[in-house]
């Protein structure tokens, strides 16, 4: 694992956007693997930056890791909303290039199973991850197996904690969500792990300290990956022993 140290969130986000860029550059058909939470955020802004600059968007395809189940797709909590609101709607990318699970769907377990099938069309060339405070990736909680297609899981509390400052009550935050599943992550040619704050320290630390991959804490799969690249600022570093 290659290992990138920035300064802060927004310095991640930039050297991100910057990694994404180049990769379109050089490919400018490729599939990219995309993530929600507050991690990418600052990454999709400096893309969208990067358009105006000259990277176009528009012969790209994107799958987005997970989605709530049971929100509508124009929830302001929905995956949906948000790779609208913060990406999609900003640059020139073909909006049938785009790919979300549908958490809303009237038969989830099918909706998993044509996800999984179009995820499976296409070979992701770069899988931007952010990772849980308990080591999930995607919606992909500690037990999940490491064999996994896309599933339905059922959301830890810890992780429904961690995503309440979204929602106005823990209460509204979803139990359940789809998840593209671990053995399609490790699929994808290249992994961009981005990990900023504090709050991320504990799980880097683990993710690098770690020997034996294990299900208890899904990214240690990650170590098993041939290219993955971390991008990680001074305060999730903090408590790893890696020095800027
Ligand atoms: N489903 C998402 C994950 O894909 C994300 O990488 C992770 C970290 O989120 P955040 O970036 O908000 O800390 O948990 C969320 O719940």
């Amino acid at each position: 694992m290659n290992i990138i140290k920035v300064e802060d969130y927004e310095e991640m986000g930039l050297l991100a956007a910057e990694y994404v860029s180049k990769k379109i550059q050089d490919k400018p058909e490729m599939t990219l693997g995309l993530a929600t939470g507050s991690t990418p955020k600052s990454t999709y802004k400096h893309l969208i930056e990067a358009q105006k600059k000259g990277t176009s968007f528009k012969h790209i395809t994107t799958f987005n890791l997970d989605e709530y189940v049971g929100l509508k797709l124009n929830d302001p909590n929905s995956y949906h909303f948000y790779m609208n609101e913060f990406f999609f709607r900003h640059i020139d990318i073909p909006r049938e290039n785009t790919h979300l699970p549908n958490g809303h769907s009237r038969n989830i377990g099918q909706e998993c199973e044509e996800y999984d099938k179009k995820i499976k069309g296409h070979t992701i060339d770069l899988q931007i991850l952010g990772i849980g405070a308990n080591g999930h990736i995607g919606f992909n909680e500690p037990g999940t197996s490491f064999e996994s297609n896309t599933h339905v899981v059922k959301l830890a509390d810890s992780t429904r904690k961690a995503n309440a400052r979204f929602f106005s009550s823990l209460e509204e935050v979803p139990t359940h969500a789809i998840t593209m599943g671990i053995a399609s992550i490790m699929s994808s040619k290249e992994i961009l792990l981005l990990v900023s704050g504090e709050a991320k320290s504990e799980a880097l630390e683990r993710l690098l300290s770690v020997e034996e991959l294990n299900e208890s804490f899904p990214a240690s799969i990650l170590k098993s990956h041939p290219h993955v690249t971390i991008i990680a600022d001074k305060e999730a570093l903090m408590g790893t022993g890696i020095k800027l």
